[in-house]
């Protein structure tokens, strides 16, 4: 195997990881994980183990589509567009027509292709979040103005385009072409925080990132089937369980499934915030590389 080839596997590997990483954390407020479906009828655990497994060779070809790449960054996006289709096809056919992971074939295969774009110049030398993010900025910096603001919306809206022109809100394409802000300003700094201070276990390091990213998160999800005032009303009630000290306070994972409970009451589901859970452990694994 080439060592492009290789190389390609390796990032296959480590956006498979993050996918799978994610929705085993439990217990995740409103979410699927080990101990129950949160706010979600038609998906389970093992509805996300089995749109991972085939989502492995989207982020393999965005990773070589990437490394091939000679042209203007900006065109790398609409080069991957199709295999981000494909992979939601594939998404689809697995899950019965259940969008699992329709946001994280955007932003994983986007962060493939960016680190691919890098390939040559970081052979040598570590990859840094920071080099990826900035090369998903290049990629991305038309985004929401092409597929936004500009666009003309005749034809019918999909979740996000309906969110935009209702709220003005710019979901997945936003946090994208911000170069995953959320993520570099609260996830991954809180991540590796506490994964160099190996406090608790992995499982409630990624339950802490997760809360601390439910404050943050503009989260189409919890947009769509609700309105402002709910995703406020959840950004607040995870803003006070994270300062209480989250996981790790006296009553944290008690705290937690009553905050799940709650969501699973109210109907909520912060699946954006999921993503940017899962982008966060994609970073940090390639950190490691
Ligand atoms: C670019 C597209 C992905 C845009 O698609 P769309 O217009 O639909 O975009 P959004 O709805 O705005 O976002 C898509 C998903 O992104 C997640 N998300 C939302 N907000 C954020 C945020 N602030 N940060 C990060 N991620 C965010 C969210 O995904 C989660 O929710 C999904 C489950 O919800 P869903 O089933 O849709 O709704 P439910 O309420 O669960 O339905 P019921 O159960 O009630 O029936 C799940 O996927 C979570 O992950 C948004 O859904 C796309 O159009 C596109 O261009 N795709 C091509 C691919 C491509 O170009 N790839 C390139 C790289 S290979
Ligand atoms: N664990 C999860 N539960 C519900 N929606 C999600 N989207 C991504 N991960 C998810």
């Amino acid at each position: 195997m080439k060592d492009q080839e290789k190389f390609a596997r390796d990032i296959e590997s480590i956006a498979v990881r993050a996918l799978l990483y994610e929705v085993s954390t439990t217990p995740k407020p409103g979410l699927v994980d080990r101990k129950n479906n949160g706010a979600h009828r038609d998906m389970d655990f093992f509805t996300f183990i089995d749109s991972s497994i085939v989502l492995g060779q989207i982020f393999y070809d965005a990773t070589l589509t990437g490394i091939a790449y000679k042209g203007d960054l900006k065109e790398l996006l609409h080069a991957i567009r199709p295999i981000g289709r494909s992979g939601e096809e594939k998404m689809f056919a697995v899950t019965n027509g259940v969008n699992t992971h329709k946001g994280l074939i955007f932003s994983l295969g986007i962060i493939a292709a960016a680190i691919g774009s890098l390939y040559q110049e970081k052979k040598r030398d570590r990859w840094l979040a920071y080099d990826i993010c900035n090369q998903v900025k290049l990629m991305t910096k038309d985004l929401v103005d092409q597929e936004l603001k500009k666009k003309d919306f005749g034809k019918a809206l999909t979740y996000g385009e309906q969110l935009y022109v209702k709220h003005g809100i710019t979901g997945i394409r936003g946090e994208v072409a911000s170069g995953f802000q959320t993520v570099c300003t609260y996830g991954l700094p809180l991540l590796k925080g506490l994964m160099k201070s190996k406090k608790g276990t992995f499982n409630e390091r990624l339950i802490q990132v997760l809360l601390c990213l439910m404050v943050h998160t503009e989260d189409s999800n919890i947009l769509g089937r609700h309105d402002l005032d709910m995703l406020q009303k959840v950004q607040a009630r995870a803003k006070i369980v994270f300062e209480q000290g989250g996981v790790f306070s006296k009553n944290g994972l008690e705290n937690i499934e009553e905050f799940d409970k709650w969501c699973i009451n109210h109907w909520v589901s912060p699946g954006g915030a999921a993503d940017l859970l899962a982008i966060t452990i994609m970073l940090y694994l390639v950190e490691q590389i």
